[in-house]
């Protein structure tokens, strides 16, 4: 993963200001849901804060935290800052997290209700994913229940967070990460991606029966 983190504060918050911009242009912001997280190059992290609309965020609305997720600054910082924290203490080689909202994401993880993954195969979009270099390629997103306790959250992925760089909350929305921003992003366009052509898949095989 390429680690290129922000040179200063202010560089991160711009890059979650417009990463909310372009998540709300696809529809995978609405409300107030998602949240986003850049690691700084000191350990410090920006992560917006809670309730705000993403698609209309200001530099107000995202926050500094210490390495351990204590605030740095008096706000709310994201209801689910621990999922993006047990990330980050995972492994040194994620710089970027971020949380989309798809109705796709969600449909999916309903429509596959008893299983704890979905696997994502022969999708030449898979060449998106860091070291990916072709469509005969495999990978086991992990599904886990959705629940307002994020330590149940995180338990419940029982560390599966090395078998492809994103998971899904069942009924809730798809985190995915990468060494920087834009890595993280391009994660989250290809697995949103090919959520919604799995999806579509299902939804056809459906009304062809
Ligand atoms: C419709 S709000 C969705 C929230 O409950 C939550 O899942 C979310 O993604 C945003 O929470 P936030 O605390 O603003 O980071
Ligand atoms: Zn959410």
């Amino acid at each position: 993963m390429p680690y290129h983190p922000p040179e200063s504060p202010t560089a991160a918050k711009q890059a979650i200001i417009a990463v909310g911009r372009a998540f709300d242009a696809r529809g995978w912001a609405p409300a107030t849901s998602g949240n986003y997280s850049v690691r700084l190059a000191d350990g410090r992290i920006a992560v917006t804060v809670s309730g705000a609309h993403k698609g209309r965020l200001d530099e107000d609305d995202v926050m500094l935290l210490a390495a351990d997720g204590t605030a740095l600054e008096a706000k709310r910082p994201s209801a689910e800052t621990a999922l993006h924290l047990a990330l980050y203490a995972h492994s040194p080689a994620i710089g970027a997290v971020l949380h989309s909202h798809s109705s796709a994401a969600v449909g999916l993880s309903r429509a596959r209700r008893d299983a704890d993954h979905v696997t994502l195969a022969g999708h030449e979009m898979l060449k998106a994913l860091p070291g990916v270099t072709t469509h005969a390629h495999a990978i086991a997103i992990p599904i886990v229940a959705n629940s307002q306790d994020m330590a149940e959250i995180d338990a419940a992925l029982g560390g599966r967070i090395d078998a492809a760089p994103a998971y899904l909350i069942r009924d809730h929305g798809l985190y995915a990460w990468g060494g920087d921003i834009a890595e993280a992003e391009r994660v989250t366009e290809a697995i949103e991606w090919m959520i919604a052509a799995e999806l579509a898949e299902l939804t056809f095989a459906g009304a062809a029966r």
